[in-house]
């Protein structure tokens, strides 16, 4: 089993769509938990994925619910990636099936959501930043938690 990421009712199709690329390229599924703000044929969408989203894994899951049915069958743990994190990624130590989720563009996540989650991770950011494009988190993180579990080159 690989780490997957997972997308916390996501806004931006452009977003989803770059790393709907980036778990095709790397190895590792993607997760949509609806409602979205995009349908998934937006042309956003694919115009961010192009050709690599056939070779993706996407699942999208009605409710937030759904998804932790889905995890739960699944026995994964949940990796919150959040600006109100208490671990910097870097002192995470990351499992092979970790699924990494991430916010809302808008608004992160809820406080039930974040609650949910069995760690919550940071990428440290200089003073007075609020926060990195959710696809630029989503990389930084998969690079290091794909670096640590050894899964560079690794299929699905
Ligand atoms: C644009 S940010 C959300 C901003 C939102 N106002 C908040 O405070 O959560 C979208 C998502 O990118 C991820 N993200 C952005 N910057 C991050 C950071 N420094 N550390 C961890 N995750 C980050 C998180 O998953 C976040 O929910």
């Amino acid at each position: 089993m690989t780490l997957a990421l997972a997308l916390y009712q996501p806004d931006i199709a452009q977003n989803a769509g770059t790393l709907a690329r980036a778990g095709a390229c790397l190895g590792v599924s993607l997760h949509i938990i609806e409602p979205a703000g995009f349908a998934v044929g937006d042309a956003g969408f694919r115009r961010a994925g192009m050709d690599y989203l056939d070779r993706a894994a996407i699942t999208r899951h009605a409710s937030f619910a759904a998804f932790e049915a889905w995890r739960a069958g699944a026995r994964r743990r949940l990796v919150l990636c959040t600006t109100r994190g208490a671990v910097a990624y870097t002192d995470f130590a990351f499992a092979p099936d970790d699924v990494l989720l991430l916010g809302r563009e808008s608004a992160g996540v809820p406080e039930a959501v974040h609650a949910a989650a069995q760690a919550r991770i940071v990428i440290p950011l200089a003073q007075g930043a609020r926060s990195l494009n959710v696809a630029l988190a989503g990389a930084m993180i998969l690079g290091e938690a794909l670096r640590q579990t050894g899964g560079f080159g690794a299929s699905r």
